[in-house]
């Protein structure tokens, strides 16, 4: 592999996918999707900036894809490692697929009014949904008087997860972030408008991107940023930039709802009735675990409504589901043709 493709991010998992032989130099050649237009993709390639065409629908694609480039057409997407999709925001309930082959997803939160721990596990269950690992930052430290408090309440909601409390104004101190947009990595940076991820990006990569100040009173910053670019960071590693996503709603998240809430749903299992909804019922394990102690009503609250917001949605997606297979369909026939054409 040369380094090239290794800055990209191209892996194992993706040259298991592809016969391609670097050194015989193919005419076909892996390019990352850096930015996916309506009829045209933008990639990165050993060779450069390409300009592509897509052979299946651009929806289909996400920034972070890797495809197989033939000429000037693009393959479909190759397998992904990692996916983050949403639910579009309105009445249409399509899944929106927002990235792909991210590493780390950076769930972004100040130590401000803007910190809320109902927020923080719901990017964290989407998170876990995605397979991307997650990395709470927490910026504007230098306005906090304990910003390690944050660190800690973060850190507590689970324990696979890192937090990291920066000011995003501050050059050196974002550079604490480098681990995790080095050697090809992928860092994605999620959270409410005004929380700073405009501010880490000018830092973390040489497009400036104009921020915006937010009002003192109430946190709530205005939209400054308006498209998605994977974009080469200082590092050596990739930053993904999404807009705002005050509208983050879960789609099919239900293994993420049940990773960041594993201590209820463990629990759970212990309960006397399989049904058991943890209201009144006897031989009910979190009412036990609540009246002990050992678990806090609020979180429970907070997991009913996550889970019954992910139930909900994933009920209207499946109204969907017809059109995803008849796409699913398309795309596996392509990808047979694909490495038909690959292999002969
Ligand atoms: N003091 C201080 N100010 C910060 C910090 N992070 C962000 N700000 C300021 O907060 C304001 C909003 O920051 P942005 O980077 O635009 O926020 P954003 O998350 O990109 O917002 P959207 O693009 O709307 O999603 C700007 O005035 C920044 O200078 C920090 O760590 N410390
Ligand atoms: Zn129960």
């Amino acid at each position: 592999m040369t380094d090239t493709l290794k800055t990209l991010g191209w892996s194992n998992h993706f040259i298991r996918q592809v016969d391609y032989d670097e050194a015989a130099d193919p005419p076909e050649r892996p390019v990352r999707i850096s930015a996916v237009h309506r009829s045209r993709l933008d990639g990165l390639s050993a060779k450069g900036a390409e300009s592509l065409s897509p052979t299946a629908s651009a929806g289909m694609y996400a920034v972070g894809d890797w495809v197989i480039a033939t000429g000037a057409a693009a393959s479909e997407p190759l397998e992904r490692t990692t996916e983050i999709t949403r639910r579009a925001a309105g009445e249409d309930s399509k899944p929106q697929l927002i990235a792909a082959n991210v590493d780390t997803l950076g769930i972004v939160s100040s130590c401000n009014a803007d910190f809320n721990v109902a927020r923080l596990e719901r990017y964290l269950a989407m998170c876990a949904a995605s397979g991307c690992l997650p990395l709470v930052i927490l910026t504007k430290a230098d306005r906090c008087d304990d910003p390690q408090s944050y660190v800690k309440q973060a850190e507590k909601l689970s324990p696979l997860l890192s937090a990291i409390a920066v000011d995003a104004t501050d050059d050196e101190d974002v550079k604490r972030l480098n681990p995790w947009c080095s050697n090809g990595q992928t860092l994605a940076l999620v959270g409410s408008s005004g929380v700073g991820k405009t501010t880490i990006q000018n830092r973390l990569t040489d497009v400036v991107d104009t921020t915006q100040d937010i009002r003192a009173d109430d946190a709530k910053g205005r939209h400054t940023t308006t498209n998605r670019n994977l974009r080469p960071t200082f590092a050596g590693g990739w930053l993904i930039d999404t807009p705002g996503m005050r509208e983050l709603r879960l789609v099919d998240a239900e293994e993420g709802v049940d990773e960041v809430f594993s201590d209820i749903t463990e629990l759970s299992a212990m309960c006397k009735f399989n049904d058991c909804a943890h209201i009144t019922e006897p031989g009910c394990a979190i009412r036990a675990a609540i009246e002990a102690g050992d678990l806090d009503a609020d979180r429970l609250e907070r997991w009913r409504k996550l889970e019954k917001e992910n139930r909900f949605n994933t009920a209207t997606v499946g109204e969907n589901r017809g059109h995803l297979k008849r796409l699913q369909k398309m795309y596996n026939a392509g990808k047979e043709r694909g490495s038909a054409k690959r292999k002969g």
